[in-house]
């Protein structure tokens, strides 16, 4: 399914948070939005996903214009990761991820077998089986995100949307949830911090400066020492991974 958004803009107080910023991910796509703290890579996924309402622009999901479309026909199609997932009341790892089957459902249908099953493999898969009956506040930073990731997976979504999805967590999950969301093999849009991890997993790249998308193109081309420094105001010199064959960047000083 393929996201096509178009000349989005979101403004508070007469400040430009992202400006008229348009790009596209294409059927089973991996596209990664990396830029600066502050330049804006939330406030556009918001948009995205509906949780704040940009003044202009539209954003369409397949045929579904999503900034028309209710909460309901946007959570059917599209999963959310977001970047921090704190709750005010709590529910156990397993009550968390079953949520991921609402929108499936029709007002007070109950969890069936087929719910079940949903929710135990998005379980397995994230390895949390054992946690399943514990309170999701007790859980530490990692461990929640990949609650998160499991209710997504129940979700079923055709495209995604991860914003930092990889924050708290320690490498081995890192390359564990990139690896299970690269596997759905659907659309994703992510905000990345990491570049080299961003280089091995993503099929195309938009560089956010100050609310604009000031480049785009593959990793390779993205993915330079000019580019790096432009946007990010460090030396680097980019490498080829001796052991990996990928693109490796050594970063040298903050300008
Ligand atoms: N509702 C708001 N009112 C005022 N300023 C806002 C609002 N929402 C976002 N901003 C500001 O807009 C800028 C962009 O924020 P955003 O969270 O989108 O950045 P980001 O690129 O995701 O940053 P990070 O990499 O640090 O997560 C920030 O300076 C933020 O303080």
């Amino acid at each position: 399914m393929q996201l096509t958004v178009d000349n989005l803009s979101f403004s508070v107080q007469n400040a430009d948070i992202v400006r008229d910023i348009s790009l596209q991910v294409r059927e089973k796509q991996f596209v990664g939005l990396i830029g600066p703290n502050g330049c804006g890579k939330s406030t556009l996924l918001k948009s995205i996903y509906k949780v704040i309402k940009p003044q202009h622009g539209s954003v369409m999901l397949g045929h579904t214009d999503l900034l028309r479309s209710s909460p309901k026909v946007t959570a059917k199609q599209m999963g959310v990761v977001g970047q921090f997932n704190e709750l005010s009341f709590d529910f156990t790892v397993r009550e968390m991820v079953m949520m991921g089957r609402t929108p499936h459902k029709k007002l007070l249908e109950t969890d069936n077998a087929k719910d079940e099953q949903i929710v135990e493999k998005a379980l397995e898969k994230v390895q949390l089986t054992g946690h399943a009956g514990r309170n999701y506040t007790s859980l530490s930073g990692g461990e929640k995100q990949r609650v998160i990731l499991a209710r997504v997976l129940a979700q079923q979504p055709e495209f995604l949307i991860l914003d930092e999805p990889t924050n708290h967590l320690d490498i081995k999950y890192q390359l564990q949830i990139l690896n299970i969301v690269r596997g759905l093999d659907i659309g994703i849009l992510a905000a990345l911090h990491d570049l080299e991890l961003a280089a091995v997993y993503c099929d195309y790249l938009y560089v956010v400066k100050r609310g604009q998308v000031v480049v785009h193109g593959t990793p390779a081309d993205i993915l330079t020492r000019e580019i790096i420094g432009e946007v990010f105001e460090v030396d680097c010199e980019i490498y080829q991974n001796p052991v990996t064959g990928g693109l490796g960047i050594a970063y040298l000083s903050t300008r």
